[in-house]
């Protein structure tokens, strides 16, 4: 035989040498649930290893995640039933739990880099990511509700502001406001292509955030669509976004390297909430070994193209690589 490919992987200095992908803690993206109240840490049922934490504990986790030489964060906030209404109202109070939260982590943490969730869902009564009304999400309207959470948002210091909502126009009209407002270096990661998936459930349980009634299937994308996903970049692109996303990742990689094919701009996928919880799962069966597993869809994303992959896995991967 001339040709015998195995000769390559023989040793594991010469596979070493071979290998086309490789991750490193430059490219992730950890998300936190932040929660009201004090020395708090309460475990996420769905997601084993995942927990909600208050401001104090929360300081306390991303000291520990920098240690390990992660950098960059997520925050989601977990809002009280009692302070949701129909308009959101709280996602943009500057005295709100998550600017609060935002503005102790970057004194704490100068060098962190914070991408923060607009969206209206974890505000909102409805649990939609927009205005209801008379059973609609209405869009146009939901964009004035967005500018003001991402303007909040920059204020307390966010870096990189995450539109997750799916509305029309919703990136170009943020960039407006920031820029009106003098925050020209703030920058838009667009969820670009983000699906109605199954995969979101953890998440919705971690926040109690799942919509009240109906499904997110006028605005999130419908899994059988690709194409649609190149339109949604352009989109993005034209209006202003610094980082294009797709979410969730693994039942998406081709569309993941779709855009890095069709795209200049940084990709980024999200790993989300179910995805974790489904290799956790396994895992805690005894049915598969959760670090291959983890090592594993965590390579696949890159060689998918991904630049970037946010994912619950992040400080998991980080303890080891420090093996
Ligand atoms: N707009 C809110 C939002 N931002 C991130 C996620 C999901 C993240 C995950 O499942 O890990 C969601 C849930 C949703 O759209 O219902
Ligand atoms: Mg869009």
């Amino acid at each position: 035989m001339n040709r015998r490919p195995r000769r390559n992987r023989q040793s594991e200095v010469i596979r070493n040498m071979v290998q086309e992908t490789s991750l490193s803690l430059n490219d992730f993206i950890y998300p936190l649930f932040i929660i009201e109240g004090q020395n708090q840490r309460i475990d996420v049922a769905s997601m084993p290893g995942i927990a909600r934490f208050s401001t104090d504990t929360l300081l306390d986790e991303v000291h520990s995640c920098v240690e390990l030489g992660l950098k960059t964060f997520a925050p989601f906030p977990s809002i009280p039933e009692s302070l949701k209404d129909k308009y959101a109202t709280e996602s943009h109070n500057p005295d709100g739990l998550f600017p609060r939260a935002i503005r102790e982590i970057k004194k704490n943490f100068p060098e962190v880099v914070l991408m923060t969730d607009v969206a209206m869902d974890p505000y909102s009564s409805d649990g939609h990511d927009g205005i209801v009304e008379n059973d609609e999400v209405i869009n146009d309207e939901t964009l004035e509700v967005l500018g003001k959470m991402a303007l909040v948002q920059a204020q307390a210091g966010a870096d990189i502001v995450g539109p997750s909502d799916m509305m029309d126009g919703r990136v170009g009209h943020i960039r407006r406001v920031l820029d009106e407002n003098g925050f020209t270096k703030t920058g838009i990661m667009a969820y670009t292509a983000k699906y109605a998936s199954a995969f979101y459930g953890p998440f919705r349980d971690a926040l109690d955030s799942a919509p009240k009634k109906g499904d997110k299937k006028t605005y999130q994308m419908n899994p059988a669509n690709s194409r649609e996903a190149l339109i949604e970049a352009e989109l993005d692109t034209a209006e202003g976004a610094d980082f294009l996303m797709v979410k969730p990742a693994l039942a998406y990689l081709d569309v993941i390297k779709m855009l890095r094919e069709n795209s200049h701009l940084p990709i980024a996928a999200y790993n989300v909430s179910g995805e974790y919880a489904m290799i956790k799962a396994a895992a805690q069966n005894g049915w598969l070994d959760a670090e291959k597993g983890m090592v594993e869809v965590l390579l696949s994303i890159k060689r998918a193209g991904a630049d970037i992959i946010l994912s619950y896995f992040a400080k998991e991967f980080a303890q080891y690589l420090k093996k």
